[in-house]
Parts: structure tokens; C-alpha cells; sequence
């Protein structure tokens, strides 16, 4: 506090109507040291963030003190008179306070926010060692592809994929290192992925399904091994996954999401982003979820669990499901439009409206509790 310094004993039982007048012997200010101790009967003036006197054990606010209308009528400030009493120790804070020397302040696999940020810069740290957060080769394949900013010609679509998938490793905490666009034969594909040499991860798109240019599961084949392809999931069921042997005789995983836009993301958001945060040091742990009401049916033809993109908001306690729209893979803006996925399972042809879903929250957003 801006006020003044003093012993707490000298205030017992001032008042308004009773104030204790005290000789002023100096000020102190923050960055400076007192130049000498607080005897018994004086006071100090103290600003804010300066040290304590020595002598000193309370600081009186400026506001408990005849300090603004001693100014207001031209007065020395070399006498103060105190209005009320205080209890020994008021407004000062002990040196250590937070942290005591040789005390534990961030354990090991502590994720580095903006507050340990501040709590490593206070103890006047500039460095420290941390697990690096992993490297993602980003690859999109596809004769059809077109970079965003070039024209499109007949036939081509933008691809959109290296750009969602890319976002999304930077918020599960990844360093995206976009390849750009192989196309669709052995030589491309493997010419750009010699450039993933030193990632920690490889996630390619499209070229996993059954169609004649669907190279990159011959590519894992060749070049490493596939472990498994293809997950009992709506969107995203030719989902692909193996390691690559790169020159260095290292395996390097690979994942190869599906090529449609929606079955990228939410292949990410369930395989992606649990091995980025495993390889951060961080317990793989599922998205929050909670249970809430569909306002409009998931349909599953084929006996797979399905991730619908809902809209979920809460209303009188409820968590509300509202689909956003047409479910298709290629429907990208309903992604956009979506902040949780929610199940329909395996087992169930439907789930209706009015029935109780379980929702992954994709981005608890403060919506959703208005
Ligand atoms: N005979 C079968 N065909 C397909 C099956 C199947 O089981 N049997 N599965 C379908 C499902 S489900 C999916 S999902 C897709 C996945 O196919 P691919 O991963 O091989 O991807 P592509 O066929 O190359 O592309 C699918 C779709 O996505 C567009 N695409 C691709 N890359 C991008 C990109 N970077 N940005 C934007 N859009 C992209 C591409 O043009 C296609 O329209 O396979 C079904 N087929
Ligand atoms: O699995 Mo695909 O993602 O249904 O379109």
C-alpha cells in the first residue's frame, strides 16, 4: 500500500476522533532501500512494492491518514496523523510469501502457460528445460489439388486439408511443417515424403481408400509398415496408420487420414491429437464430454459409430445437441459450424431427436454456458 510505515503497537486504538500524530523521519519507494529503521513513535512514508523499514511491522493507507488534505492545504508532510488502528502486519507481505527457498515450483511435465511463464520470470529464469513440442509433416495428396491463392482449372478444388490439419496440430500443440501437395504416383509421393526427414510425425491426407490412385498404404508398405488400416467410425473409416523407415534407419509414424475435408479433422481429433499430447509428455487423456439432448436425429446406415457435428448449448441446466447441418464428409462449414461431436454407437441404426447423446466438446467455448 502507498502509505505509511510504522510500528502497529504506535496506533492501538486511534481514531477519527482520536488520531495518533507521528514525526515523519523519510520515504522509501519501490526499487530503493530505506536509508534508515522506524523507531518506536515515527513513521515512515512508503510507496507501494518498497521494502519495509527495518523497525517497521504495518503500513497505514494513505486514506487512514490526514495525508490528503495535509497536501490539499499546503502543509509539510513531516508529521502524519493516523485515524484508525490496525492489526500488527497490515499491508505488508513477507519476503518469500509464495515461494520458499528450496521449495518445488513446477514439477517436471508441468505444461509451461502463461502463469508458470510469469512464475519462471520471477524467480528471474530466462531459460528452461522443457519437452520440445513434436514436428508434424503435413502432407495433402491428390492429383485434383490446387494451392490456395493460385487459379483453379477444370477439374481441381483447393485443398483445404494441409490448412485444417495444420491448425490443428499447432492447438494440440505440434510445429506443423506443411510439404504441400504430392500427387497421385509412387515417385511424388515418394519425393516429398524424403522431406519429412527429422519429424517426429508424418500426417498425410486422401490416397488411404480403395481407389486406383490410393498409393499411400502402398507406400507405408514399401517404405516401413502398416499397422492397422481402417476404424469402425463415421466420418473417417480408411484411416491408416504405420511407420516410415527413414534413411537414418529410424521408423518415423505416419498417419494417413482420410482425404474428405471433415473425415481429416475428425480423424485428427481422435488419433492425431492423442499422440501429439503423448509425445509432449501429457497423460492422453479424452476431450471433456457430457451428456445432453439431441435436438435432431443421427442416422447410421452401416454400423458404425458415428461423430456427428452438433451445435451444443445449454439452456436451463440442459447440455442441448443440435446437428448443424447435412452430415456428408465433404460438408466442411458444418464442421466450422460445430463445437462437439456426438455419438451415435455402432449398435444403433438411430439415434432421435429428444433421446440422450453422449457429446465430445471439440471447444468449450463461453457459449455454451449462457
Ligand atoms: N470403393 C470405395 N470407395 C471409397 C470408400 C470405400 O470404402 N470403398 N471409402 C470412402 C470413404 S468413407 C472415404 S472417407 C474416402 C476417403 O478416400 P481417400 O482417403 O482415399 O481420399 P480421396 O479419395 O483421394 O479423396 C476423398 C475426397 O476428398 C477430397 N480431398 C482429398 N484431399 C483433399 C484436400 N487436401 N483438401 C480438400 N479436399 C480433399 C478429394 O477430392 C475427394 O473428393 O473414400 C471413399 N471411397
Ligand atoms: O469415412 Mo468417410 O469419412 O464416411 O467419408
Amino acid at each position: 500500500m502507498d502509505g505509511y510505515a510504522l510500528k502497529g503497537a504506535d496506533i492501538a486504538g486511534a481514531s477519527a476522533d482520536s488520531p495518533r500524530r507521528l514525526p515523519v523521519i523519510g520515504i522509501v519507494a519501490a526499487g530503493q532501500l530505506p536509508e534508515r529503521a522506524v523507531e518506536s513513535g515515527t513513521a515512515m512514508r512508503i510507496m507501494t512494492g518498497a521494502p519495509v523499514p527495518d523497525g517497521a511491522d504495518t503500513v497505514v493507507p494513505f486514506e487512514e491518514t490526514d495525508e490528503v488534505k495535509r497536501k490539499q492545504e499546503g502543509r509539510p508532510l513531516d508529521e502524519v496523523a493516523v485515524f484508525s488502528e490496525m492489526a500488527v502486519g497490515s499491508n505488508v507481505r513477507p519476503a518469500g510469501e509464495d515461494i520458499r527457498q528450496g521449495e518445488l515450483v513446477l514439477e517436471a511435465g508441468t505444461v509451461v502457460r502463461a502463469a508458470e511463464v510469469g512464475v519462471l520470470a520471477s524467480l528471474g529464469l530466462d531459460r528452461v528445460r522443457v519437452v520440445r513440442r513434436p514436428v508434424v509433416s503435413v502432407l495433402a495428396t491428390g492429383d485434383e489439388l490446387e494451392s490456395a491463392g493460385a487459379a483453379l482449372s477444370g477439374g481441381k478444388i483447393y485443398d483445404s486439408n494441409s490448412f485444417s490439419v495444420a491448425a490443428s496440430v499447432v492447438a494440440s500443440g505440434g510445429i506443423p511443417r506443411l510439404l504441400g501437395i504430392a500427387r497421385d504416383n509412387l515417385d511424388d509421393l515418394n519425393a516429398k515424403l524424403a522431406a519429412t526427414a527429422g519429424s517426429d510425425l508424418v500426417i498425410t491426407s486422401a490416397g488411404v481408400s480403395k481407389g486406383d490412385y490410393d498409393i499411400v498404404k502402398d507406400v507405408l508398405e514399401q517404405r516401413g509398415k502398416m499397422n492397422f488400416w481402417s476404424v469402425r467410425m463415421r466420418p473417417a473409416k480408411p484411416l491408416a496408420f504405420g511407420h516410415l523407415r527413414d534413411d537414418g534407419g529410424r521408423d518415423v509414424p505416419l498417419l494417413g487420414l482420410p482425404g474428405n475435408p471433415v473425415s481429416a479433422m475428425v480423424a485428427f481429433e481422435m488419433f492425431a491429437r492423442p499422440a501429439i499430447r503423448c509425445m509432449l509428455g501429457r497423460p492422453v487423456r479424452p476431450r471433456p464430454s457430457v451428456d445432453g439432448v439431441l435436438t435432431g436425429p443421427i442416422r447410421n446406415y452401416d454400423g458404425r459409430r458415428v461423430y456427428a457435428r452438433v451445435e451444443v448449448e445449454k439452456r436451463d441446466g440442459v447440455y442441448y445437441a443440435t446437428p448443424t447441418g447435412p452430415q456428408g464428409s465433404n460438408i466442411l462449414t458444418s464442421m466450422s459450424r460445430a463445437n462437439g461431436l456426438a455419438i451415435c454407437p455402432e449398435d444403433l441404426t438411430a439415434k432421435q431427436a429428444g433421446e440422450q447423446v453422449r457429446i465430445i466438446m471439440l471447444d468449450w467455448n463461453e457459449e455454451v454456458d449462457l
